[in-house]
């Protein structure tokens, strides 16, 4: 395809788009066995089922002493305290009629007992009895064996992503390690003789490479490992050489930065047309991002960004972070919730808009969506300072200040 093929053709929706860049990306089979405390924000490979009953005794949820209900009723009478349960360290005998035991939160239940008094409904007298100044339930504060989790239960299925509740769940089934699916591989590699990393010299018609930067939070926060390709100058070989590493590498997804455009210096289509990519497609109708491309090399998945920073900020979102989660088994729809424009807008043309706003969401439950008022996509301050994206579709007709909208939160 050469350059006045790709130019113009094709352009699709961002549904479209969606549809063939994650509708189409298969899971990865791989799995591997993790310690539990590296197993935050990771996809379980398999349902984790508990090895052991919890909790696996009948224990007390209070201080106070294991008691017979029968023996906690009016007229309250003294029973004798025969020994003491605490955590870890539990007593072995049996409570009769008119005995009690001392226990504290946490520990085994004696045999005998069928509730808990605690110590503020019992009056401590000097013989070592205690006398109930409140009636007690049968049941009463006992938690049951098993009452938590018991084994063999499920405790977190397949396909979820481990949270600090699941890590110290798996914890609790003991689990010390967990088998989770591999992290997609991203490389990120930027394009453009202009570009030099923050904190190097910088000449006058340079610009620092800032891309990369925040597109790799993007895809690691969805769960990628990633690898930082660096800078490529605007050329051909140099390029190359960086998608066949790709290739070799084993990457899952490479992504471009810059490049994407119909400039003589827009290398980017030609090189991967070059290194034989299958691409899908290289424009897509929406405002910042037209010219995104996407493809595969074999397995891997290339998406060529444009380079403009928030037009590579609003493509990373909407089309890599839900790749990566697809590939890594998580579910990955791109959430848009409903808000109230703070603004009133124009009619819209043929391209969606995501217009970088601020969300108020102190006054109303459904928030009011700010557009900034400049929104030119290299305007990264702008982008930064976004909490939202709001949508305004393909030949959107104004809208006024109250109206209801659509707009993804950033995060
Ligand atoms: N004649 C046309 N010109 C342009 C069109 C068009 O349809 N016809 N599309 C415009 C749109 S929309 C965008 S977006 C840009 C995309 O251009 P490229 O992807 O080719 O990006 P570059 O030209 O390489 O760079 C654009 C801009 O972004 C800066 N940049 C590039 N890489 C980085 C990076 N890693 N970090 C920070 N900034 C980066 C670069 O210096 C340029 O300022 O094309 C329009 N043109
Ligand atoms: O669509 Mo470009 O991505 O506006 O700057």
């Amino acid at each position: 395809m050469d350059r006045a093929e790709r130019s113009g053709r094709d352009v699709i929706s961002v549904e479209e788009a969606f549809a063939r860049i994650v509708g189409r990306a298969e899971p990865l089979a791989e799995t591997e066995t993790v310690p539990l405390r590296q197993a935050f924000g990771r996809v379980l490979a398999r349902d984790l089922v508990a090895n052991r009953t919890q909790p696996g005794f009948p224990a007390s949820a209070m201080d106070g002493y294991a008691v017979r209900a029968a023996d906690c009723a009016a007229p309250f009478r003294d029973l004798r305290v025969i020994g003491e349960s605490a955590a870890g360290r539990s007593f072995d005998g049996t409570i009769a009629a008119g005995e009690c035991v001392r226990i504290f939160t946490g520990a085994p239940v004696p045999k005998g007992a069928d509730a808990i008094l605690i110590q503020e409904n019992a009056e401590r007298t000097e013989t070592g009895t205690i006398r109930p100044t409140s009636a007690v339930d049968t049941g009463r504060h006992i938690r049951r064996a098993g009452a938590d989790f018991a084994s063999g239960d499920v405790l977190v299925s397949g396909a979820s992503r481990f949270s600090a509740g699941r890590i110290a769940l798996a914890a609790s089934g003991g689990h010390p390690s967990v088998e989770v699916v591999r992290r997609p591989r991203v490389a990120i590699l930027a394009t453009g003789d202009e570009l030099v990393l923050p904190g190097e010299p910088i000449g006058p018609s340079q610009i620092v490479a800032s891309n990369t930067f925040g597109i790799a939070a993007i895809a690691e926060r969805a769960g990628a490992e990633l690898f930082d390709y660096g800078i490529a100058r605007d050329d051909e070989g140099a390029i190359g050489a960086l998608v066949d590493r790709a290739a070799a590498e084993d990457i899952d997804i490479l992504v471009t930065i810059g490049g994407a455009s119909v400039g003589d210096h827009d290398l980017v289509g030609e090189v991967f047309a070059s290194r034989g990519v299958a691409l899908d497609f290289w424009k897509v109708a929406m405002r910042p991002g037209k010219p995104l491309m996407a493809g595969r090399l074999g397995a891997m998945h290339v998406l060529g960004l444009p380079g403009n920073p928030a037009s590579s900020m609003v493509t990373a979102t909407l089309f890599l972070k839900p790749l990566v989660q697809a590939l890594g088994g998580v579910p990955n729809p791109i959430v848009y919730r409903e808000g109230v424009l703070g603004a009133e807008m124009a009619a819209n043309d043929e391209r969606a808009d995501y217009i970088r706003a601020t969300l108020d969401e102190a006054s109303a439950v459904t928030p009011i969506v700010n557009p900034f008022g400049r929104q030119d996509s290299s305007l990264l301050s702008v982008f930064a300072a976004a909490d939202a994206l709001l949508l305004r579709p393909p030949h959107a007709p104004a809208a006024q200040r109250g109206d209801l909208c659509r707009y993804i939160a950033l995060s």
